[in-house]
């Protein structure tokens, strides 16, 4: 089957970390972020500066060696959150929640937020905003970029 595509654009990226921070609000206040980089950096910058937190620490996963997936390393620890307790790890989402295992395992007292969660990461965040299906490819915005699309009338022509 092919796969389905979610396209989420800048504007709905900030409306959806925004309403991460709203739920994540009450559980804080929070001694600092974790951004999981690359794709945690734009939310977790969202939710910063909604929750008021200036201390931001980051941590990096390399799971891909080439274009396979492999056995994912720490690229980069997040040495500043000890064992995560206190502190908010951010990522853009959680797909198999590979990523979010591992980094469970480094910090296992920190609470683990995404703006987006499809089914099988799921039970590895606590809190996340939008769920999507496992077939879904999510495109975010620093991924893509708008581009002509022919008249309707004229690609259902062909
Ligand atoms: O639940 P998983 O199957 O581990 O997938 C989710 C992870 O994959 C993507 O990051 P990626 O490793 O592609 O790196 P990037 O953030 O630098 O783009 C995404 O930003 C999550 O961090
Ligand atoms: O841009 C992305 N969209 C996705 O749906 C996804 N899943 C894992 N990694 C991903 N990256
Ligand atoms: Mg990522």
């Amino acid at each position: 089957m092919a796969p389905r595509y979610y396209t989420v654009t800048w504007d709905q990226l900030h409306r959806d970390s925004k309403a991460l921070a709203w739920r994540l609000l009450e559980r804080g206040p929070y001694k600092g972020i974790v951004a999981i980089t690359r794709g945690g950096l734009i939310p977790a910058a969202i939710i910063a500066r909604e929750l008021d937190c200036r201390l931001i620490e980051s941590v990096s996963i390399v799971t891909y060696d080439e274009e396979k997936r492999g056995q994912p390393h720490v690229a980069k620890a997040p040495d500043a959150a000890g064992d995560g307790a206190g502190w908010l790890i951010v990522d853009d989402l959680v797909d198999t929640g590979t990523t979010a295992r591992v980094i469970r395992a480094l910090l296992p007292k920190a609470h683990f937020a995404t703006v987006y969660a499809k089914p099988a990461g799921k039970p590895t965040v606590d809190t996340f905003i939008t769920e999507v299906s496992q077939d879904t490819w999510i495109l975010f915005p620093w991924d893509t970029e708008p581009q002509f699309i022919a008249p309707i009338a004229r690609s259902a022509a062909q």
